[in-house]
């Protein structure tokens, strides 16, 4: 908990509550961090009860307070949100933007400054101190900001730091990841009522699976197909479970949709910097 540098959550969604709930826990203390949103006043205030951080009436105030700024609205609203505080942003400022597909370039443009800006993708598990976070730096970003940011997402999680280009994939498999694994998790709780089990043992069953399956891929350096075949025994029930998946065509199916998500946060990136040059 060294960090003395004020921080300013422009937005006060999911993304932001999992980084207060880590960042509280490891990097810094609650009151030097200031959120704020568009409306939802009820939400910030739920925000300040449960985790003890500030909260600001508008992002320029937060801002105004703060060494970092991080950007966690959804990238339609960003350039509404750099309007309002861009007279507010001074050149000492570091700009961390969560935002899926957003470049470094549109940021700086919005900012209507050279402003050190660094890029990030971490998902949800940040809340418990396990996301997977990657991080890039804008052509302003120096060394020492991709350090801080390297620092600050630490505190919730690993770091990769990646060229830009990369972000995008990134996104579709780390960034949106938590969410196949729940879809799985919901799908195997539909199994198990279907099969007969009482819904409180089967989650638990499930959950210690997915923990379980999560820190063998983690403990041991056998490549998964090896793991599996371990699980696998010749005609029993793993193999007739694995033949209906491959019927499905399960692994294409995962493969498409990390494609789908990763030129979704192209198309994203796209579209905002276009209606930018438009404006
Ligand atoms: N959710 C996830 O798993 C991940 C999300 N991200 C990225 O994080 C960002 C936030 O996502 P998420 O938390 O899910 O979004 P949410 O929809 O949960 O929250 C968005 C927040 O932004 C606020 N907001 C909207 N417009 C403005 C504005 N003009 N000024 C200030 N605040 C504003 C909203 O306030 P109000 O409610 O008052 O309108 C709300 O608090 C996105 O860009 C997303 O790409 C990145 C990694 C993972
Ligand atoms: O769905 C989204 O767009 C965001 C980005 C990564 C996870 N959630």
């Amino acid at each position: 908990m060294n960090n003395e540098r004020t921080i300013a959550l422009i937005g006060a969604g999911s993304m932001a509550e999992a980084l207060i709930a880590g960042m509280t826990k490891a990097f810094c203390h609650p009151a030097h961090i200031v959120v704020a949103n568009r409306r939802n006043r009820p939400r910030l205030e739920e925000l300040a009860r449960q985790y003890g951080v500030g909260t600001a009436d508008c992002a320029q105030e937060a801002v105004k307070q703060a060494d970092i700024i991080i950007l966690a609205m959804k990238p339609k609203d960003v350039a509404e949100a750099m309007n309002a505080i861009a007279p507010s942003i001074r050149s000492d400022h570091l700009i961390l933007s969560l935002l899926a597909g957003v470049t470094t370039e549109t940021i700086e443009r919005l900012a209507g400054r050279n402003i050190p800006v660094v890029r990030a993708m971490p998902n949800t598990s940040a809340a418990v101190g396990l996301s997977a976070t990657a991080i890039a730096g804008g052509r302003f970003a120096a060394k020492e900001h991709l350090e801080v940011a390297k620092q600050l997402f630490e505190t919730v999680g690993i770091v990769a730091v990646v060229p830009e280009r990369d972000l995008h994939a990134v996104t579709g498999l780390s960034g949106s990841g938590p969410a196949y694994v729940y879809y799985l998790v919901e799908a195997m709780e539909k199994a198990a009522a279907d099969i007969g089990l009482e819904r409180d043992v089967a989650k638990r069953l499930i959950l210690q699976t997915i923990i379980g399956a999560a820190e063998m891929l983690k403990a041991s350096d056998k490549h998964p197909s090896v793991l599996r075949r371990e699980v696998t025994s010749p005609g029993g029930t793993t193999e007739a479970g694995i033949g209906v998946l491959e019927q499905y065509r399960f692994q294409e199916a995962v493969v498409a949709c990390i494609r789908r998500a990763t030129a979704r946060s192209e198309e994203l990136g796209s579209a905002l910097l276009a209606a930018i040059m438009e404006a």
